[in-house]
């Protein structure tokens, strides 16, 4: 393959940059405090733990955690089994292809904001067969069930995929915790929209690419969620877009580490103390890529809006409230196909104040 299908191509204001720009980047943090019994209780030493989540999420959305309790095992477990799995022929993965009837499981089409991205995914739901509405329609009430649906070969995919989604979740329990204590609020003061969650889980292989300066293997997009916790190989990719300057700044591999970003939900809940950051991935003509990231998100029900405790006269909601599950179906809508417009996003619901007499204002109606 010298020349690539014209989907894949960005516009010249999108395409990667020649240069890394690797220094100074995301904040790395120490969780073994939470899995030492000598100092979990040590208010002090939390209460530092926690100033730095909050500085991370102020300064950049997104960091980096070791010793976070998640054995390393279970990661290697999984990438191998999906490496396996995408060395398949096409048409044994497309025997578990997502379609119209089931978001889930192989895919090789996806589009970010209009263009393909160059890689194939397999997705899963962390808790099988939680629900979610059937279509992007407001007016729609029918819901549907997620069913995860998994390949014959590697037979050790699903139980991998499974086990490691169950322990992920603990970490994104812990991570939540931590970053609702950062904003003064109780460490559990999220937990309950997470009830019936619809938390999935990517695999993502980027294969090497013969013109990474003219494709991405995502394009720049925030996550819709609440949080991402993200495992990568040792083939470095992702670049997260520096809040200070704009600059895409390459995330560094570190063995047995996870990525983090708080996704557009904490972004609504914080009132904006938060940002969701845009980031995106590269990729290369020599190596092939492996990334898979859990995408922590509350129940579909759940209504989004600035948490109470947060506003007041002086700070009013920045946001409109908005329905996450119908949030979530309309901007997978914009993801199966090329649609002319941009597809939903939180800014959509801000709310501009005009003036002392607070005329408000907002762009989109949902519900
Ligand atoms: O592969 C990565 O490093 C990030 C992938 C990503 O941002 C996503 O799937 O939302
Ligand atoms: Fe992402």
């Amino acid at each position: 393959m010298g020349e690539i299908d014209p989907a894949f191509i960005q516009a010249i204001e999108h395409r990667p940059k020649q240069t890394i720009v690797e220094a100074g980047g995301i904040p790395l943090i120490d969780l073994s405090l939470l899995n030492d019994p000598d100092t979990s209780d040590d208010p002090r030493a939390l209460a530092g733990l926690v100033a730095q989540i909050g500085d991370a999420c102020k300064n950049w959305g997104f960091f980096q955690v070791i010793n976070h309790g998640v054995s390393p095992g279970l990661l290697r477990g999984l990438l191998t089994a999906g490496k396996n799995f995408f060395d398949l022929p096409l048409e044994e993965k497309r025997k578990v292809r997502r379609d119209e009837e089931n978001p889930l499981g192989y895919y090789d089409t996806e589009h970010t904001k209009n263009v393909r991205d160059w890689k194939e995914v397999f997705d899963f739901m962390a808790d099988n067969g939680t629900v979610k509405p059937a279509s992007y329609e407001p007016a729609d009430q029918e819901h549907q069930k997620l069913i995860n649906q998994w390949p014959e070969y590697p037979p050790q995919l699903r139980e991998a995929c499974e086990e490691y989604g169950r322990n992920v979740e603990k970490l994104s329990y812990k991570l939540l915790e931590l970053i609702s204590m950062s904003l003064g609020l109780p460490a559990k003061r999220f937990n309950g929209f997470f009830k019936e969650q619809i938390s999935s889980i990517r695999l993502n292989h980027y294969p090497p690419c013969p013109t990474p300066e003219l494709a991405l293997g995502v394009g720049r997009h925030k996550d819709p969620g609440a949080l991402t916790v993200l495992a990568q190989d040792d083939v470095s990719g992702l670049e997260v877009k520096r809040k200070a300057d704009g600059e895409w700044i390459r995330v560094k591999p570190i063995p047995d580490s996870y990525i983090i970003n708080v996704g557009d939900i904490v972004q609504v809940w914080s009132n904006d103390n938060y940002e969701s950051a845009e980031h995106r991935v590269v990729v290369n003509s020599e190596r092939e890529r492996f990334s898979i990231p859990f995408f922590f998100n509350p129940s579909y029900y759940t209504i989004v809006k600035p948490i109470e405790e947060l506003i007041n006269d002086e700070n009013p909601a920045k946001y409109k409230e908005y329905n996450w599950g119908m949030f979530l179906s309309m901007r997978k809508n914009g993801n199966f196909k090329k649609l002319e417009v941009e597809n939903l996003q939180i800014h959509h619901f801000k709310i501009t104040y005009y003036g002392r007499f607070h005329l408000k204002y907002c762009t989109y109606n949902m519900m």
